[in-house]
């Protein structure tokens, strides 16, 4: 469902149908979002975002990472934008970028140890990042002070840097939301 739905997302995103088909796709829509609603239940359930087992953990809103290598300390991996994260000319957009560094730094700074969340996030854009294009991705732990993790990342197209991120993530207290 959640691999139709990004298919989904890239096919509308490219899309200049004629106003039927246009009409056609939207009822369809609104009659798939009809026949879930009555499954709607809390955020502990919900399947998105849930699928540890999966790249991308089945959910449709950041470009799916695959995977590697991953331990405490580091990932190497590899992240295709599709056309859904389209900016202009054939560029991922400026947003979709700090939105997959989350992703990997996010899950990093929490792997084995107590969940933290980001405090922030500060993302260079080197070069322009292409659509449809395998990237590798890598980042590692930097440092620890406390409950404060400082993580690095970057993203490459072949050998070309096109990005690069730094971020601090804070470990949550007990009870902490
Ligand atoms: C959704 C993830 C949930 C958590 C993770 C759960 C499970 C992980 C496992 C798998 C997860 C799977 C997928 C996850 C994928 C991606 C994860 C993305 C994570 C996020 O996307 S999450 C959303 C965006 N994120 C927020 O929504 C945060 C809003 N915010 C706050 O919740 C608080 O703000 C908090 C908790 C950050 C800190 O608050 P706090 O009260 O606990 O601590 P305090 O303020 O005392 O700061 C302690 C020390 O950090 C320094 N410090 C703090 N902020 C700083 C800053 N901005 N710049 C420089 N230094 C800073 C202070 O200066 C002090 O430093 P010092 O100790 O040296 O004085």
């Amino acid at each position: 469902m959640i691999e139709a739905l990004r298919s989904l997302q890239a096919r509308v995103t490219g899309a200049a149908p004629p106003p039927e088909t246009v009409t056609d796709v939207a009822e369809a829509l609104e009659k798939l979002a009809a026949t879930l609603e009555p499954f709607t239940v809390g955020e502990r359930d919900q399947i998105a975002g849930h699928r540890g087992d999966l790249p991308g953990r089945g959910q449709a809103m950041s470009p799916v990472l695959h995977v590697d290598e991953w331990d405490g300390a580091h990932v190497l991996g590899r992240i295709t934008f599709s056309r859904f994260y389209l900016g202009g000319n054939w560029a991922v957009h400026g947003g979709a970028i700090p939105l997959a560094f989350d992703e990997v730094l996010g899950r990093l700074a929490s792997t084995g140890r107590t969940a933290a969340r980001t405090a922030y996030l500060h993302v260079n854009y080197r070069k322009i990042t292409p659509i449809e294009v395998e990237l590798r991705v890598e980042a590692k732990v930097d440092r620890v002070e406390g409950r404060k993790r400082f993580l690095t990342g970057a993203l490459y197209d072949g050998e070309h840097l096109t990005a690069d991120a730094e971020g601090l993530f804070v470990e949550l207290r007990p009870g902490q939301p």
